[in-house]
């Protein structure tokens, strides 16, 4: 079977830095190369930010506006200019292009998550390449993906790709910022993003002038991606031919190696797309029973809860280290928890005056984020 792909463009690739103007050579570039990887048979999509900085560029403005509804109005003026420069493009190679923009509402909905994946694999089929992009116009701030690393991640997920290609200002991820730290190590092979924590590198916030995010969204959707059994690529965006190069098996840039496809697609679903809207702290023992015994998780085994959520949210499970172990649907309410706490199962009725679920996350709602073995590989220069 033909293989998908993903391929993720940051604002610092699609633009020129300093005056913000579009670097055209480089989307050409990127243009002509996922043109030649559809003509191959690849499954493609693209997800491109630039919608703000493009749309500075055009009103004149010097820097990322700082409020919502700034930053939402330049995205309308950018968003339009950019599918314009990408549609004439493609259009010049033939290739048919798709405009799809997605809000994190649409994630959230399992309706509109199912429909979105009907739609990629139709677009698919059509031999179409779909234009992503985060729709910013209507974003909320409660309810925003705020960056396309996750996003893409998020896609890649959905449509279960075999490849993310993440294109940006630098040739691949280091030890630390290579802007502020010179002799900072290259890092070509990562096996688990675990490593990454133990190895303490180092991935600043900041981003470049236009850039959001930084390293951080970029490992945050490294793991979303890989735990969705998606190799994860983090390479230059100058260079969109090395795509082709690491397809056929360079060591290009840096590699996140995708782990087993374990979890269905509503546990993916239930793990990375949905919004938790509380945590529950467990006791050792319903940690190893989740954990290792793979069971659901009782009101006996709660220690502590926080945040205000209705039967049928999303919730954080956490050990006593406030490390997050798992994510599922909860049964009860916070309300309701705080009352059965601790208590065995056969007294929730007495407790709250009626009948509830046995269980407060029911194994086929849970998902574990906690997984084993890790190695990251320095690579020389
Ligand atoms: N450990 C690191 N390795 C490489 N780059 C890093 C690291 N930590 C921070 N960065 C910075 O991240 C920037 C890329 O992030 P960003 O500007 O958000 O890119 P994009 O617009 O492509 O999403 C790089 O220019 C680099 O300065
Ligand atoms: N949706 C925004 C993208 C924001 C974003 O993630 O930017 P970047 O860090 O450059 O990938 C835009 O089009 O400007």
């Amino acid at each position: 079977m033909n293989q998908t792909i993903v391929v993720k463009v940051g604002t610092s690739s699609l633009t020129q830095p300093g005056n913000g103007q579009l670097a055209l050579s480089t989307i050409a570039n990127i243009v002509e190369t996922l043109t030649r990887l559809r003509a191959c048979g690849y499954g493609v999509v693209l997800v491109t930010s630039g919608a703000v900085g493009v749309g500075c560029a055009r009103l004149g403005l010097k820097s990322r506006p700082q409020t919502m509804a700034l930053k939402q109005a330049v995205a309308a003026v950018g968003q339009g200019r950019l599918m314009r420069v990408y549609d004439d493009l493609f259009t010049t190679l033939q290739q048919p292009i798709a405009q799809v923009l997605i809000s994190r509402r649409d994630f959230v909905q399992r309706s509109c998550y199912v429909n979105a994946y009907g739609t990629f694999q139709e677009l698919l089929r059509l031999g179409v390449i779909p234009v992503v992009n985060e729709n910013d116009t209507v974003a909320v701030e409660e309810l925003k993906f705020g960056d396309n690393d996750t996003l893409s991640a998020l896609v890649a997920s959905l449509i279960e790709a075999d490849w993310l290609f993440l294109l940006t200002d630098v040739d691949r991820l280091y030890s630390a910022d290579p802007r502020q730290v010179p002799d900072a190590q290259p890092i070509s092979l990562v096996t688990r993003i675990e490593e990454l924590e133990e190895l303490q590198v180092q991935t600043g916030d900041a981003g470049s002038q236009w850039g959001t995010g930084g390293m951080v969204t970029k490992i945050t959707a490294a793991k979303i991606a890989t735990s969705a059994g998606v190799r994860t690529v983090i390479t230059e965006g100058k260079r969109p031919e090395n795509i082709e190069k690491i397809l056929q098996g360079e060591p290009l840039g840096t590699q996140f190696e995708a782990q087993p496809r374990t979890d269905n697609a509503r546990k993916r679903w239930i793990a990375y797309s949905l919004v938790p809207t509380g945590k529950i702290y467990l006791d050792n023992g319903a940690v190893t029973a989740i954990c290792q015994g793979g069971k659901s998780l009782l009101a006996a085994g709660i220690s502590r809860i926080e945040g205000d959520f209705r039967p049928s949210d999303a919730v954080r499970l956490c050990d006593s280290n406030e490390v997050e172990i798992a994510r599922g649907l909860v049964n009860y309410s916070s309300n309701e928890l705080q009352q059965i706490r601790g208590h065995k199962s056969e007294e929730i009725p007495v407790i709250l005056g009626y009948e509830g679920a046995d269980t407060v996350v029911h194994r086929d709602n849970l998902v574990l984020l906690v997984s084993a073995g890790a190695k990251v590989e320095s690579s020389g220069g």
